[in-house]
């Protein structure tokens, strides 16, 4: 049993909070609104992002990030990516020295361009070897309700791994290490962007084969960006690539999904967020993966168009004319 902070309560960081407290582990969630997370322990249920999943009595709630940083002896971080960098940075400094740092954020960092873990590398320089991150197909809403998920935990530390893989594995939340963090990482980010194409390509009322095309071919372009920033290519055919790619793409659980779903059937990308109401991260990721292929040269055309789409500079039909018409080629990655 270990002493686990969660930093971050939406529907991701409750809903692992669940399984880790099912294996016994004394667990602390912080949220930043010291009124909702007093609520919150006394409702013992996250009413706003993951309502009908009851809280254990070992699930404490605060609003004081010391109070979850100070004894853990793994934390675990799943506030959205563009967040990441300030909360990290802040509980790291009540942190102890030796804690493990897990990441269940899906994104990459807008300005800097970097994944989560350059980030955190960034702020605590002799992070990597205790730096897990955790991804794969697996929607809160069905993790919260113990329906059997697979994910992987990534790190370069094969100690590392297997105790984060230990602290969260159940017979319902059956847990794979990896070693492949960048590919664990540029999976779980980019494939919210082909979810959001997805959505939109259901929303404008197109059917199931051109959501197969935009999937497979979004594949390709996620495996050639990974490739190209050093990721392995087999982990794109893993539970964090197709996996992940097909949950995104095929859920009505998925928020990236929904947007689209929205801004196809005419809505604003700024109207479709505000109805989702939760984080929506394909929004940010879209500009910061746009920024990574043309910076490394790789040529990714669905990125591109959805980039151009939410960003206003063309809409979705003219984007799929564009996209069908573009020069006969050979199908390779
Ligand atoms: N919901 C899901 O099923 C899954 C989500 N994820 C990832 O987990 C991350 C978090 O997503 P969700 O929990 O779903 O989002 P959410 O929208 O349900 O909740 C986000 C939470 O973060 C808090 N937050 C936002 N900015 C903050 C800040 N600056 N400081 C402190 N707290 C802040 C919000 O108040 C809220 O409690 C995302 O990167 C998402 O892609 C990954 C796998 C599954
Ligand atoms: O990453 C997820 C499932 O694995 C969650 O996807 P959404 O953010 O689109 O809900």
């Amino acid at each position: 049993m270990s002493r686990i902070g969660v930093i971050g309560a939406g529907s991701w960081g409750t809903a692992l909070a669940t399984v880790l407290a099912g294996k016994g582990h004394d667990v602390t969630i912080w949220l930043r609104n010291k009124e909702q997370a007093e609520e919150m322990q006394k409702d013992r249920e996250n009413k706003k992002y993951l309502p009908g999943v009851k809280l254990a009595d070992n699930i404490k709630i605060t609003g004081d990030k010391e109070e979850a940083a100070k004894d853990a002896e793994a934390l675990l971080f799943s506030v959205p990516a563009q967040s990441f960098r300030d909360v990290f940075k802040e509980t790291m400094s009540f942190a102890k020295a030796d804690v493990i740092v897990i990441n269940a954020a899906k994104g990459i960092e807008k300005g800097s361009l970097l994944r989560l873990s350059q980030v955190a590398e960034e702020i605590v320089p002799d992070i990597e070897s205790r730096y897990a991150v955790i991804s794969g197909p697996s929607h809160a809403e069905e993790v919260g309700r113990r329906l059997p998920t697979t994910v992987a935990v990534a790190s370069t530390d094969e100690v590392t791994a297997s105790t984060v893989q230990d602290l969260f594995f159940t017979d319902r939340f059956r847990t794979y290490i990896q070693d492949d963090v960048v590919g664990v990482e540029l999976g779980g980010a980019l494939k919210n962007i082909i979810a959001l194409g997805a959505g939109i390509s259901d929303g404008m009322g197109f059917g199931d084969n051109a959501k197969a095309a935009l999937m497979t071919r979004g594949l390709a372009e996620i495996a050639r960006l990974g490739i190209a920033l050093g990721a392995k290519s087999d982990t794109f055919l893993g539970l964090t690539g197709v996996g992940d790619l097909i949950v995104t793409c095929t859920s009505m659980h998925s928020r990236n999904r929904r947007c689209g779903i929205l801004i196809g059937q005419g809505k604003t990308p700024k109207e479709a967020t505000d109805e989702i109401g939760m984080v929506v991260e394909s929004m940010s990721t879209t500009i910061a993966a746009y920024g990574l292929a043309k910076a490394s040269g790789v040529e990714m055309p669905i990125t591109e168009k959805i980039y151009e789409v939410i960003n206003g500079m063309t809409d979705a039909d003219a984007a799929v004319e564009t996209l069908m018409g573009r020069e006969r080629k050979h199908e390779k990655i």
